[in-house]
């Protein structure tokens, strides 16, 4: 079933297409990565599915509803979340509070029945589980500042995670770790989204890592789909392989 689904999505920018009649569909617990050359529109079809720009035309589906209209906050709400984005980490908080304070902000607007002390025992609960889902147990008191990178990265996802997504989008989850810790990233969200019911749809540039944990790709260039498909049909085609892979 799908939780995503976009129909002649379009943004201008002046006389440029940055987006251009784009149809497309995620469905419920597929891994989709994005790919395309620089200038291809990736981000601002992220911010479009975001709400953060207006789309000029098109139609974008979530979970059976129109998003016409709706703002970032309320698609966060409705569980279309993009990672580095809502929430954000905060350095002098331990990694438990963190994953707490994204918590607070995802039951803000759904629990206000709960007793201050049940919600301290939950969402601690919680927060640890999440924690030790994403290898991150060991951590959990540190303060977030004196954490790596990678593991700052983890955490984010860990924390978007906790907003519980429908679909989450992560803009290029391994960007800035250095190469050798980027299988350990990868090989921890896949670990975690193999058997959860979260969506998820990333960018990426690094096609060693699309071919090794997409479910499906789909290639954009200039605002446009080029082909959508499995990493093998898609990193293999030859348009692919010319625009965006750099070959001959
Ligand atoms: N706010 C804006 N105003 C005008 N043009 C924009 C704006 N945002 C993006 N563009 C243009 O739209 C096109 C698509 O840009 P976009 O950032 O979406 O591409 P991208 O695929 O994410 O590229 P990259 O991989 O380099 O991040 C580019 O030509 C860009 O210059």
């Amino acid at each position: 079933m799908s939780v995503l689904e976009t129909q002649g999505l379009t943004k201008e920018f002046g006389d440029l297409r940055a987006v251009d009649e784009m149809d497309f569909e995620v469905d419920s617990g597929e891994i989709v990565g994005i790919i395309g050359p620089n200038g291809a529109g990736k981000t601002t079809l992220v911010n479009l599915l975001t709400g953060v720009l207006d789309a000029t035309s098109g139609e974008i589906v979530f979970d059976g509803k129109s998003l016409k209209g709706s703002p970032v906050h309320d698609r966060a709400q409705a569980g279309l979340v993009r990672s580095f984005q809502i929430p954000r980490v905060c350095d002098d908080l331990t990694l438990v509070e963190n994953v707490r304070s994204a918590i607070l902000s995802r039951d803000q607007k759904n629990n206000s029945l709960f007793t201050v002390l049940d919600w301290e025992n939950d969402t601690r609960a919680e927060a640890v589980g999440l924690l030790d889902e994403f290898g991150l147990a060991k951590k959990r008191e540190t303060e977030a500042e004196a954490i790596p990178h990678g593991d700052k990265k983890i955490l984010d996802v860990c924390m978007s995670v906790a907003m519980r997504p429908k679909l989450l989008i992560l803009d290029e989850p391994t960007s800035g770790v250095a190469t050798e810790n980027k299988y350990a990233i990868m090989d921890r969200l896949q670990n975690f989204f193999e058997t959860s019911d979260s969506a998820v749809l990333f960018i990426e540039h690094d096609m060693e890592l699309v071919a090794d944990y997409a479910e499906r790709v789909v290639a954009m260039d200039q605002g446009r789909k080029l082909i959508d498909g499995t990493p093998e049909e898609v990193l293999e085609d030859q348009t692919v392989k010319q625009r965006i892979r750099g070959e001959e």
